[in-house]
């Protein structure tokens, strides 16, 4: 299978060098990394706005850069959609003129009637057409923005922190509009991002970048979980990121149960329905390891499961080991502190049971 993204690439910005290479094959391929670590300077590489002093840039399979054969496909050739920050909408045109803006790119031979209508419900602004951006929220802004990016039937759409200058509520309105981006459109994403909640709920692939190198790429459940990443100072909390489906619920106590690759779980109701499918997210620091199976404790959760992998020490003075736990068909996340690690004699292999409260399982 061809990769949908290839990028090996090296440029000089003043005193700053990127040199990153990644290949990704996921739907949706985050750029995570700190503020200055590149990301901007990559998502400008693949765009077309920096030509890179050497590498190549392939997106399904069609190169759009290499400069040992000397290509480099100019901007506006490579039908690539962005979406920003801020959603740069033209303020004298309707929405409807906005969108099909996006749509006037397309060669006429190739543009497809039936797209407007198919971008409209996917982003639910079939309701705004006739509006100017002043009358929008932000949250609808973007969609706009989204749907215009869309309508020029990119190859491949950047969308370089598309939430970050919205509230909660408008990024919790936005998200699910995106994740039907991801699976119901074939068009593949480069998403940028440093806010990790966002990167767990939408990331097929995460591309970790680092003072301008791709420290790590992969699944986003195995970046997550990594012990080394983990352990990097300044890395975000590790965290195991699992697909359940609800099994049923304990309505007397207002609690659902999972079936998930680690093992049955239960959690807080909320409202989720029977057979429906979620992704949770436990942080390593809310799991606890046990020798025994314990059963008089106020947690719902216990997983019986071995030790796979056990992290150099990290943090102030050492005190803390980051570990990934074998369960079922899963790997769990797990901090302790090394003198846990030492008093139960963890290693690669010995039988632990995970222990985790019910009120720590988050749905991103
Ligand atoms: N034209 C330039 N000349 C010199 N240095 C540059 C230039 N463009 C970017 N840089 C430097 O390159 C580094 C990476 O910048 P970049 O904008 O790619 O990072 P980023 O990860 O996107 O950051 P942020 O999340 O803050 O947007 C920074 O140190 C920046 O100062």
């Amino acid at each position: 299978m061809t990769d949908v993204l290839d990028i090996a690439v090296r440029h000089r910005l003043g005193d700053f060098t990127l040199v990153s290479s990644f290949t990704s094959d996921g739907r949706l391929t985050a750029l995570f990394g700190s503020s200055g670590s590149g990301k901007t300077s990559l998502v400008n590489v693949i765009g077309g706005l920096i030509r890179p002093d050497s590498g190549h840039v392939r997106v399904d399979g069609e190169t759009l850069v290499d400069t040992e054969r000397g290509i480099f496909l100019p901007k506006h050739r490579r039908r690539i959609g962005y979406v920003f920050q801020e959603a740069r909408l033209f303020p004298h045109l309707t929405v409807r003129q906005n969108l099909l803006f996006g749509h006037w790119f397309v060669p006429r031979p190739q543009r497809r009637p039936a797209e407007l209508d198919k971008v409209l419900e996917l982003l639910g602004i079939g309701h705004l057409l006739h509006r100017r951006p002043g009358a929008l929220s932000g949250g609808e802004k973007q969609r706009v923005a989204i749907g215009r990016a869309l309508l020029a039937q990119p190859r491949l759409l950047l969308m370089d922190e598309p939430l970050a200058a919205l509230d909660e509520a408008r990024k919790a309105e936005i998200l699910p509009h995106i994740e039907r981006l991801r699976d119901e459109v074939g068009i593949p994403i480069v998403y940028v991002s440093h806010a990790l909640a966002e990167v767990a709920r939408l990331a097929t692939t995460v591309a970790v970048i680092e003072n301008g190198r791709v420290a790590a790429c992969g699944p986003t459940a195995d970046i997550l979980s990594r012990p080394d990443l983990a352990a990097r100072p300044g890395a975000p909390e590790a965290s195991s990121l699992l697909t359940a489906e609800v099994a049923g619920f304990d309505e007397a106590f207002g609690l659902a149960r999972l079936t998930t690759p680690a093992g049955p779980l239960t959690i807080a109701r909320g409202t989720l329905l029977q057979g429906q499918r979620i992704k949770i997210r436990i942080l390593a620091s809310d799991v606890m390891l046990s020798l025994d199976r314990l059963s008089e404790i106020s947690a719902l959760n216990v997983l019986s499961g071995s030790v796979a992998e056990i992290g150099e020490r990290s943090g102030l003075g050492g005190s803390t080991v980051h570990l990934r736990v074998a369960c079922g068909e899963a790997k769990l996340a797990a901090r302790l502190t090394a003198k846990s690690v030492a008093l139960l004699g963890l290693q690669p292999g010995k039988p632990v049971h995970a222990v985790i409260k019910s009120v720590s399982v988050e749905m991103p």
